[in-house]
């Protein structure tokens, strides 16, 4: 990649939800052209981009059909369910694939960044193990002991994900995680349960003739897998976030390639654990829609781009809060917006996702404040006023 990239460029962003959606707003601002393609119609990001296509991002040959059709400069994956060995052929035939094809490769299934993690570069990380049967999971759930957490090796948001007390628990974990796998996969990871004080992002922005740099630490709370809150800056330790700091380089360096990582970490009263990551902007990193100079999907696009990123600043406490939908719907009405934003320093994103099921998250409230509990709590009362009527 050289410093000298002309404007626009072509990118075809390969999953499109709110995630792609600001990224594209944040690539559509320097002009640049986007293809935003997912598995369904009316994606969020669709609705922001030059154009769309609907396909199995899981097929190679509607990958190939929509690669050869659009010929773009930069392939961007949004989610991790991308039959990515296609992704390799398209890099050897000299797209630019983010971060890399390789590392959307490892990062895809919760086992081969493990593997990497823990086995080639030594992190620590929980204790686990997998399965590829009941049977197994009955066998390797002892040895971990419980209480364990068991994930399907391909799934996201906590799909699939449970927290197993005991043995009588595990044949339903084992059930729970085959019916909500993405993709192809039948193999479930079992993880020892982490007691952590809290849990944080690192978002972290590999870039290509400049150094890795990091955004201040995000916290978040996690329910049913699935991200609820986040908050900047998270209070650890300069010590801890440190070496956070370090765990993230090396993982990321290994990875290669450009573009902002979102590292996971449990921090508990005296380590830090690494869980996983993200080659792309991170759910809990939404807070920096409100808390930073440049958020996260600007980064994403500076780093992708080989633009300069000369400062990034925290704009003080902030917080994120989700807006989940409660019930199946196929037609979304949101109420109670005005009374969301009555307040000072909160905004809202409603992502314009066309259908609803329950827990889908449907739109984020933002919010700035004196300190981050008050940060929390404004957005956590934002969220709350905007309701979803069918
Ligand atoms: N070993 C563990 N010990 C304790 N809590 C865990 C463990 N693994 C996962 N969790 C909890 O579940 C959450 C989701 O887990 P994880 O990040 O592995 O799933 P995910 O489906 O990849 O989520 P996302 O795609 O949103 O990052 C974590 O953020 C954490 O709150
Ligand atoms: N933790 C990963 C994550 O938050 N991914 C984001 O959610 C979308 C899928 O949402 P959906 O399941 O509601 O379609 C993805 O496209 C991405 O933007
Ligand atoms: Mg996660």
């Amino acid at each position: 990649m050289n410093n000298s990239i002309k404007l626009p460029q072509k990118l075809m962003l390969l999953g499109s939800g709110e995630l792609g959606k600001e990224f594209v707003i944040a690539a559509q601002r320097l002009g640049n052209y986007i293809i935003a393609v997912d598995r369904y119609a009316s994606a969020p990001a669709m609705q922001v981009a030059d154009c769309c296509e609907v396909i199995s991002m899981l097929s190679a040959d509607d990958l190939e059909a929509v690669v050869i059709k659009h010929q773009p400069d930069f392939i961007i994956p949004e989610i991790e369910a991308i039959r990515t060995e296609k992704l390799l052929e398209f890099e050897q035939r000299g797209i630019t694939v983010i971060p890399t094809a390789a590392a959307t490769n490892y990062t895809m299934n919760r086992d081969r960044i493990r593997e990497l993690a823990h086995n080639e570069l030594g992190i620590r990380t929980a204790k686990y193990g997998y399965a590829i049967t009941l049977e197994e999971l009955i066998v390797i759930s002892d040895e971990i002991g419980f209480p364990n957490v068991v994930k399907p090796v391909m799934s996201s948001s906590g799909k699939g994900q449970s927290v197993v007390l005991d043995k009588s628990e595990v044949e339903k974990a084992w059930n729970y995680a085959i019916a909500n796998s993405r993709g192809d996969s039948q193999k479930v990871i079992v993880e020892e349960f982490i007691n952590f004080e809290i849990e944080i992002t690192l978002l972290t922005i590999k870039q290509w003739n400049a150094p890795t740099i990091f955004c201040p630490p995000i916290g978040h709370r996690q329910e049913r897998g699935d991200y609820q809150e986040s908050w900047q800056p998270a209070g650890i330790s300069e010590e801890k976030l440190l070496q956070a700091q370090e765990i993230a380089k090396k993982v990321t360096d290994a990875l290669g390639g450009a573009g902002i990582f979102g590292v996971e970490f449990f921090i508990t009263e005296d380590e830090v654990i690494f869980s996983e990551l993200s080659p792309r902007p991170h759910d809990t990193g939404m807070v920096t829609l409100i808390s930073q100079n440049f958020n996260e999907f600007e980064l994403h696009l500076r780093a992708i781009l080989g633009l300069p990123i000369p400062h990034i600043e925290q704009l003080g406490s902030s917080a994120s809060a989700v807006i989940l939908a409660s019930e199946k719907s196929d037609s979304i009405t949101f109420t109670g917006v005005a009374a969301a934003l009555s307040e000072k320093d909160v905004d809202i994103r409603l992502f314009g996702k066309p259908t609803a099921h329950p827990y889908r998250r449907m739109g984020v409230a933002l919010a700035k404040a004196a300190n981050v509990q008050e940060a929390r709590e404004k957005a956590t009362k934002a969220a709350s006023k905007i309701q979803i009527i069918s």
